[in-house]
């Protein structure tokens, strides 16, 4: 089995890791740290962040360099205040993880009007994407991982007349939603940077079922049930193996999506069924939804 003692040295690489002062994204920010590489955690609340950083350079090794930053992915100037902040300060970047996320929250928009999940899961990490592309190193390495999950099975297409809330809310549904637009992203992405025969990597991750502060906002019993079909509740630190394969294993290839066993695409999902992988596979709704998110965030990605 891959475990993080099979991650490569990343000494010398820049990193981000959005969501990193909690669950997945910090136990992924702490092993690439623990690699050698330089970890910028960039998260909503900075003295939170910041709280995490000292946590983990308590139990790193690592030489390289390890900050906080803040971004609120649910508000796309932030988004680019935190995207300028950064290029100012750190030039290139080899590696971004967009593992923020958040699940089944009350019916809530984000500042620019969108449904939170689908705001923050997906629009605000294409934005950040976009706005952060120049930066990328133009060679083998660097990668743009994007978490995905298990539940954007549930999704069957992406409702363009519901992004903003237009409907009745259905917080499981629009969670799915967000979950199959990052797959989308991910291998509309992928298709981009082949087409122009850049070496970046473009790949999603899913953790698994995962304890974290995710599931906050389902009531206690309610979670204890749902978590009673699954034969295995991961920690954290396990969460992370996903995303630190696919953000650092020389095996891995653009457009798949990576599950808990680290090489195998959804791995530990045998729900997934042919309907739900042609839902993940439709590529002219990926182009929709690439062309929607252009338009809504005023990003143009130079291809
Ligand atoms: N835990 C699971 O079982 C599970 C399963 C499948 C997928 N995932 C995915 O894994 C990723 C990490 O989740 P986790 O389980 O570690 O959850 P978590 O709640 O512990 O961490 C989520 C992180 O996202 C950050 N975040 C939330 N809203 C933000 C915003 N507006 N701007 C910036 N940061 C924001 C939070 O501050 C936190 O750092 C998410 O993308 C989630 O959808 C988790």
């Amino acid at each position: 089995m891959w475990t993080k003692r099979d991650i490569p040295d990343l000494t010398g690489k820049t990193i981000i890791v959005t969501g990193a002062n909690t669950g997945i994204g910090y136990e992924t920010a702490l092993a690439l740290h623990q690699a050698g590489a330089d970890v910028i955690a960039a998260s909503r609340d900075l003295e939170k962040t910041e709280q995490a950083i000292s946590r983990m350079k308590t139990s790193s090794k690592g030489n390289g360099m390890l900050e906080a930053m803040e971004l609120d992915l649910a508000d796309l100037k932030a988004v680019r205040e935190f995207s300028e902040a950064f290029k100012d300060r750190y030039k290139k970047l080899d590696i971004l993880i967009n593992n923020a996320g958040v699940m089944l929250p009350p019916p809530s928009l984000t500042a620019d009007g969108f449904e939170l999940q689908f705001g923050v899961n997906f629009l605000g990490h294409f934005a950040l994407t976009g706005y952060l592309y120049p930066l990328l190193v133009q060679a083998a390495g660097t990668r743009v991982i994007t978490l995905s999950s298990g539940a954007a099975t549930q999704a069957e297409y992406i409702d363009f007349g519901n992004v903003r809330l237009e409907k009745p809310y259905d917080a499981q549904l629009a969670y799915a939603v967000s979950k199959l637009a990052d797959i989308h992203f991910t291998r509309e992405l992928h298709r981009r940077l082949e087409a122009v025969k850049s070496p970046v990597i473009s790949a999603a991750a899913h953790p698994g079922v995962v304890r974290t502060d995710l599931q906050r906002h389902i009531p206690a019993e309610t979670l204890e049930q749902a978590f009673a079909q699954f034969s295995e509740i991961m920690e954290p630190w396990q969460g992370a193996l996903p995303s630190l394969f696919a953000a650092t294993d020389p095996s891995v290839y653009g457009g798949a999506l990576y599950g808990p066993d680290g090489d195998r695409e959804f791995a530990g999902y045998p729900a997934l069924s042919a309907h739900h992988t042609e839902a993940m596979n439709n590529e002219a709704e990926a182009g929709k939804l690439w062309a929607f998110a252009e338009g809504v965030t005023g990003i143009k990605f130079p291809f």
